[in-house]
């Protein structure tokens, strides 16, 4: 089924339930969904999904109790309330098998690590949020986050990554399994929501491009594209590992180099200069330091191009899709003290930067999370081209 139409049914589906409701079948939905998600937890944990071997093929509890070291019992319970999601089943005669589901989660290295991340990174800051609201209220600071509480810093986000490698690593690593295989957030969607063919021969500067998936990407899609990389010391000796791996056509127009975002830009008058997934990250005030930095840099033709979140108004569109969007701002809130944002947001923040940042168009793929937001620098509005497609909104 594709993409679209899952997420067609998906929101029938919850838009029914939530008809049906009466506030006791709410609350025991509540108490079902937090036990399927520790049930699965529990499982990865006691690396119990890569001790069942792969369909037709079952096994017994015992000997997976005995591989694991966990009581029978309590895998028996824990392993049939994950079934209640069509994770994992049973065969007729009472051994544990892989539904498709789980066997996903087996195969796919990078599903497996989007699953790790939300058990270990993403769950406890969203716990650690209660905490930190009691404790800083309405601070903006980044060392005051529920991030702060869960993992027990004083450290904001990416400085804690750096004093802890193998954080920045599991970081770079869920980045990359994000762009490569989410089907919300790839990166192949960056190149729908511009033409990239138009610009010729270009320079485009991906600031804050981790371990370089998306500079890879446009750089394979484009031949007539020179990416290069900006980010900290750590995802950019990532991305120079992976930049030699590649075919010797794409390797010589991709580069990588260290550059913190808060200093002068130093890559002056390039075609393109993309954000993606970076000012979500931040607080207003910095926000508006990461693009001044770029305006200093850009040239009247260079475009500026914001590949994030546009939060819809609440109950403006789908559930489900204004679910997955509201996650990530929470998502933000806990880690940062940052924010998703809205159209109207977006709009504010660039007039704050500089008055001559233009938005020309706000795009977002279909199936995409994230939306494409082209900007120029100039004087007055653009007209004519402020399309949407699709997904399109007028500003
Ligand atoms: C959410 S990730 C986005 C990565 C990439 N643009 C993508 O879409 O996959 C944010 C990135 O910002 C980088 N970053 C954080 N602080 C930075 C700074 N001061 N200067 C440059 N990069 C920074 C992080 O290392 C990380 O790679």
């Amino acid at each position: 089924m594709r993409k679209a139409e899952r997420d067609a049914v998906i929101e029938h589906a919850t838009q029914i339930k939530q008809l049906v409701h009466d506030p006791s079948s709410f609350l025991t939905e509540l108490h079902i969904q937090q036990q399927q998600y520790y049930s699965i937890q529990w499982l990865t944990y006691f690396n119990v999904l890569s001790q069942i071997p792969l369909p037709p093929q079952a096994i017994p509890y015992d000997t997976v109790a005995a591989k694991t070291k966990v009581p029978r019992s309590t895998l028996c319970s824990v392993a049939r309330m994950a079934m209640t999601t069509d994770f994992l089943c049973e065969t007729p005669d009472g051994s544990l098998c892989h539904s498709d589901l789980s066997k996903s989660f087996v195969v796919d290295a990078h599903l497996r690590t989007q699953l790790k991340h939300m058990f270990n990174a993403t769950i406890p800051v969203m716990a650690g949020l209660v905490q930190a609201t009691e404790r800083w209220g309405h601070t903006r600071a980044p060392n005051e986050t529920a991030y702060n509480i869960a993992n027990d810093t004083n450290l904001p986000f990416f400085a804690h990554l750096k004093a802890r490698p193998e954080l920045q690593k599991n970081f770079e690593d869920y980045m990359k399994s994000r762009a490569i295989s989410h089907t919300g957030s790839s990166v192949e969607y960056l190149l729908d929501a511009f033409d990239w063919e138009a610009l010729g021969r270009a320079t485009v500067i991906d600031v804050g491009g981790s371990s370089g998936s998306t500079a890879m990407m446009l750089a394979t899609a484009h031949p007539r594209l020179n990416v290069v990389i900006q980010d900290l010391a750590g995802p950019i000796a990532s991305a120079q590992n992976r930049i030699v791996t590649l075919p010797e056509d794409i390797q010589c127009r991709v580069q990588a180099f260290e550059h913190d975002f808060f200093q002068p830009q130093p890559e002056k008058g390039a075609d393109v200069y993309l954000l993606r997934t970076i000012l979500h990250d931040w607080p207003d005030a910095d926000a508006v330091r990461i693009l001044k930095g770029l305006v200093d840099a850009m040239a009247p033709s260079s475009r500026l191009l914001i590949m994030d979140m546009v939060l819809p108004k609440p109950g403006s569109g789908s559930l489900t899709q204004e679910a997955a969007l509201r996650q990530k701002d929470l998502m933000m809130i806990g880690t940062f003290n940052a924010k998703e944002r809205e159209v109207e947001e977006w709009s504010a923040l660039l007039e704050e930067a500089d008055a001559r940042l233009n938005i020309r168009s706000i795009k977002r793929p279909a199936g995409s999370e994230l939306s494409v937001i082209e900007v120029s620098l100039q004087y007055g509005k653009a007209v004519g081209d402020t399309v949407n497609g699709e997904h399109n909104s007028t500003l």
